[in-house]
């Protein structure tokens, strides 16, 4: 088997695992070798290749089998040792990282399964998500419809998913009589092609029609779909018409989305369109702190050092599932060892994720960006000139550098061309208040945000 075959191979066991078992344990596995039925992965520590090995060999034996592959026996070493012996094993376990996942509607509504923890009570609210945040809870209100659809788009593990099931969850308590359905776009289209395949798209227009509340999860996923994309629009407008809530998640924003119909971006556009922004330090912090609050009760008796939070979300900026993941590993780790949770167990427990969460962002990547964006030349940055046509890109990548970059104020002013730290402070400043009015200024932070964290 080569590297390629296992990296499809992998792919595919999201589906059997679920997005955060898959980052936080599959995805870091590295293929070594399939021989004689035996296929051996690399992996970061002891502890982790028993916990792999305990909790998914057989879905990694399964679907290597599925995709032909002769494979009896799943292994796992570090570097050139191997799984730590029986008696490790037989440490107490660590709860499953997901818990049980309950329907999301009545019988004949079939929707994709929510997650009983993803609900408002479990979402922590920052800067970067409160908009977001506060429109979910309108439409889980139940009220009269006031946007259609409400769309959320943001980046990869920032909490769409979380935010929609909270809306079915809350939804189901306060009307239960409400038919909710909450699936993926991928769902809605296999469901829609397996219609038509069985010659049953009345009985699936009529059940998509028939919902008082329509989230479809990821819609990106429909782009250049011409049939599935003609279907969903048809629906969407038989659900406005009737004046039926809708919800849509993207991982950016309808105008952006590339092979999606013009009429079906325009009619996205029509309701309330908001964005998760990226975390920021102290939601980073204010989730890992409601995460250790949870785990409590499930590691009693396991103590955490002060600082190891700030050190987490202050390293770990990639994504909230990333964050998630660090801290599950490292208390299934403390406990199984029986240890305190130290800065030093926490470098050596996450040295893997630490080490990819290390590609640091700089100010001169940022400033090349902005200045290649506005067609500036990058000596203009840090040079004297006060025109605006100069001045507000520099302002913008000031305010870039302070949100993308740990550095401090003074920091930046230096990479500046020497400013002072009020310079920078005045700039930062300056463009927090415009973003309040210029939706141009907004569009252009967004996409210079993604490129520059792509
Ligand atoms: N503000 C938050 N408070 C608490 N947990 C959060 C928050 N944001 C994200 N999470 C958690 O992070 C994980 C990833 O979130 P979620 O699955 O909702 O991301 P997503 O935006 O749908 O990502 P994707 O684009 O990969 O589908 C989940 O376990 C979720 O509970």
């Amino acid at each position: 088997m080569t590297n390629e075959t296992w990296g499809l191979v992998r792919e595919e066991l999201i589906k059997r695992v679920g997005k955060n078992n898959y980052v936080t344990w599959i995805e870091p596995l590295k293929f070594s070798d399939l021989n004689n039925g035996v296929v051996r992965f690399e992996v970061p520590t002891s502890f982790f290749g028993d916990w792999v090995s305990r909790n998914f060999s057989d879905h990694i034996r399964a679907q290597l089998n599925t995709a032909g592959q002769q494979v009896e026996r799943v292994e796992f070493s570090v570097g050139n040792r191997s799984t730590p012996p029986e008696p490790m094993r037989a440490a107490t376990a660590p709860a499953r990282a997901k818990p049980a996942a309950r329907p999301s509607d009545t019988d004949e509504m079939p929707g994709a399964p929510l997650d009983a923890r993803f609900t408002f009570d479990s979402f922590v609210v920052g800067k970067p998500n409160e908009l977001a945040h506060a429109a979910a809870r309108r439409v889980a209100e139940g009220g009269p419809v006031t946007f259609n659809p409400l769309f959320l788009y943001g980046g990869v593990g920032l909490g769409k998913t979380h935010l929609m099931h909270a809306i079915a969850h809350e939804l189901q308590t306060r009307q239960p009589h409400l038919r909710v359905l909450y699936l993926s776009a991928e769902q809605f289209m296999y469901r829609f092609v397996q219609a038509l395949r069985e010659r049953q798209i009345m009985d699936f227009k009529e059940l998509f029609r028939s919902v008082d509340v329509l989230m479809v999860d990821d819609v990106q996923f429909i782009a250049g779909k011409d049939s599935t994309q003609e279907e969903f629009f048809h629906t969407f407008n038989a659900l406005v018409d009737q004046n039926k809530q809708i919800v849509i998640s993207a991982d950016r924003a309808p105008g952006e989305i590339k092979d999606l119909e013009d009429r079906i971006k325009s009619r996205l556009q029509c309701g309330l369109v908001v964005d998760l922004h990226p975390t920021d330090y102290e939601l980073r912090l204010g989730i890992l702190q409601q995460k250790v609050e949870l785990y409590r009760s499930q590691y009693k008796g396991l103590v955490i050092a002060d600082g190891v939070l700030e050190f987490l979300a202050h390293r770990i900026t990639t994504n909230v599932r990333v964050l998630e993941g660090a801290l599950t590993r490292l208390f299934a780790f403390a406990s199984l060892v029986g240890r305190e949770i130290t800065l030093e167990l926490a470098q050596d427990c996450l040295a893997d994720i630490l080490r990819a969460s290390d590609r640091k962002l700089t100010i001169e990547e940022i400033q090349r960006k902005v200045a290649e964006h506005y067609n500036i030349r990058l000596s203009d940055m840090i040079g004297p000139k006060r025109v605006r046509t100069i001045a507000r890109p520099r302002q913008i990548a000031m305010y870039l550098a302070k949100q993308l970059t740990p550095r401090s104020l003074p920091e930046i002013g230096r990479r500046f061309g020497g400013r002072d730290h009020t310079t920078i402070m005045h700039g930062v400043r300056k463009i927090e208040e415009l973003m309040a009015t210029d939706s141009q200024l907004n569009d252009d932070l967004q996409m210079l945000r993604r490129q520059l964290q792509g």
